[in-house]
């Protein structure tokens, strides 16, 4: 039932979110009725079970300012794929070009590209609640994300909101993004409907979905988050 993924050696993954879910509740009754040995304790906080949210919505829903709200109150890590992206380009690796005129384009760095730099960062990590900003953008990239880890998301945030209001946050960013200008959001728009929405409702389908009103302030769209993760109670637990 459990299985080891080796490159991503300090995490265990579990093949579905059942299995996953009912190993955290039963740790929580082992941590509130038993005096836990030492020994056990220590066991459990090696042998971490990654607890991964997929944070999807179009460009300027609005992901990044929520995630940044959801690590605040749970202790999440926070990777965004568009952040890892740009690290990239500014190192001047070997694929930066290639990633640059693909994001100016708005369209989607190969799979395998971002995957890697996703899990790099997993690996450096030593949490194990981890929110996947931005990404999977496509059906080939939830494919070769489940196929090389072994896993699933545990569960998926959507940020639902119209287009006007995305375009007009985007072109009031301000943040210097090669992409956040009308041409690239036009087309990051078009990339988003094609190929974001298909995994939307590939998630909506498997019941993994929370969607979520991506219209008011910050603070009322939070609203509507802290809930998804409240009820599994990680402060209580799962114990870093
Ligand atoms: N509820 C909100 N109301 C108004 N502005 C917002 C709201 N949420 C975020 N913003 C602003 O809109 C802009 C886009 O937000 P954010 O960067 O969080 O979106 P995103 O979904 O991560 O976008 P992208 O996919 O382009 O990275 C930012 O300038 C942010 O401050
Ligand atoms: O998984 C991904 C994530 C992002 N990209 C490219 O980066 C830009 C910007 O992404 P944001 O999430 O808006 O920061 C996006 O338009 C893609 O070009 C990607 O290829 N794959
Ligand atoms: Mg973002």
């Amino acid at each position: 039932m459990w299985r080891r993924v080796a490159s991503v050696s300090h995490l265990t993954f579990a093949h579905n979110s059942t299995v996953n879910k009912n190993a955290c509740t039963f740790k929580c009754w082992e941590a509130f009725t038993t005096e836990i040995p030492r020994k056990e304790k220590t066991t459990y906080q090696t042998a971490k079970t990654p607890f991964i949210t997929f944070v999807l919505g179009g460009p300027g829903s609005g992901k990044g300012t929520q995630c940044m709200k959801i690590v605040e109150n749970f202790g999440f890590t926070h990777l965004s794929a568009g952040d890892l992206l740009r690290r990239e380009i500014a190192s001047n690796s070997a694929d930066g070009i290639m990633i640059l005129n693909t994001i100016k384009e708005g369209k989607i760095v190969p799979s395998e590209l971002t995957i890697k730099l996703i899990q790099k960062e997993m690996e450096s990590s030593d949490n194990y609640k981890f929110l996947i900003d931005g990404f999977p953008r496509s059906e080939d990239n939830r494919k070769a994300f489940e196929q090389i880890f072994g896993a699933e998301p545990d569960n998926v945030l959507f940020f639902d909101c119209p287009e006007d209001e995305m375009v007009k946050r985007v072109l009031n960013r301000n943040q210097g993004r090669v992409d956040d200008n009308i041409d690239t959001i036009k087309k990051r728009l078009k990339v988003f409907t094609a190929l974001n929405l298909p995994v939307v409702n590939y998630y909506l389908e498997k019941g993994k979905l929370y969607k979520i009103n991506g219209v008011g302030t910050v603070d009322e769209i939070y609203k509507q988050v802290h809930p998804v993760f409240s009820t599994f109670n990680f402060e209580k637990c799962c114990v870093d």
